[in-house]
């Protein structure tokens, strides 16, 4: 689905990120975390093809059409009703008004906002926003959804319950995704594996962690299992680590 193979990347002459090399499976939920300024959103961003690599590789098995994103910051038009900001990827790709305010109407459903159509941004929570914001990527049909830590701004049971739907869809759908987090209980809950990149500049990938649990999984039950306890123990030690490293 995706490899990525030696990269570096950067803004000047020092790369932020150098050998850097991950893959994405399909229907895989992958992970990426590291301390703050590493490189993750950097990253990303080369993936998504908004920054030219320095060298290396990044090799998509789908077209580029297929890539979704979700940011932190909710891209919703304020003077476009739910429904049509919903809507509007499809719209772009030239789908007819009728049939694409149809396919929108049935993801916001999808996301539990059944009846919210006609209501502008400013008249739905931060939890309802981001709702929409995901029903527009996912109208899309993106076989590869690329996401930079697009819950941080809600509280603790929002997030849950969001990315409790969030993965229902994606499993159901079969979409991979590669999700940027700082939450490492998250990244754990969530995902298939986690990747822990290290500190920069020249950050790279230390270390990779494959997550046992089964699928479809309810990544709130998944917490009480001994071993998500002990797998977190070992991400936050690890992490600790190779921010210290970067430190010393
Ligand atoms: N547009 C830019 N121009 C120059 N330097 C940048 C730019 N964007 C990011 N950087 C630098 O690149 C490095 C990596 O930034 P990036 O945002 O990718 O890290 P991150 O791991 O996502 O951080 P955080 O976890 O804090 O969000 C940082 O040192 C940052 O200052």
């Amino acid at each position: 689905m995706l490899e990525v193979r030696n990269l570096a990347l950067g803004y000047g002459k020092v790369p932020v990120l150098a050998g850097v090399s991950l893959h994405v499976a399909a229907g895989e939920f992958v992970s990426l975390v590291g301390p703050s300024g590493s490189g993750k959103s950097t990253l990303l961003r080369a993936i998504a093809g908004l920054l030219k690599p320095l060298s290396g590789e990044i090799r998509r098995g789908f077209p580029k059409e297929a890539l979704g994103f979700l940011f932190q910051e909710d891209a919703l038009l304020p003077w476009r009703t739910a429904r049509q900001n919903a809507a509007l990827g499809l719209r772009i790709r030239g789908w007819p008004r009728e049939k694409a305010l149809g396919e929108a109407e049935a993801w916001l459903s999808r996301l539990g906002l059944q009846g919210l159509g006609d209501r502008f941004p400013h008249e739905l929570s931060g939890g309802q926003r981001k709702r929409v914001a995901l029903a527009q990527v996912l109208a899309l049909r993106p076989r590869l959804l690329l996401m930079d830590e697009p819950f941080s701004s809600l509280d603790a049971i929002l997030r849950m319950e969001i990315t409790r739907d969030l993965l229902r869809l994606v499993e159901g759908e079969g979409i991979s995704v590669l999700l940027v987090t700082h939450d490492l209980e998250e990244a754990l809950a969530l995902s298939d594996r986690v990747y822990l990149l290290s500190q920069g500049p020249r950050a790279r990938i230390a270390k990779e962690y494959p997550v046992p649990f089964p699928r479809p999984r309810d990544p709130v039950g998944v917490r009480s299992d001994p071993r998500f306890g002990t797998l977190l123990k070992r991400l936050w030690q690890d992490l600790e680590e190779v921010a210290l490293c970067a430190a010393s």
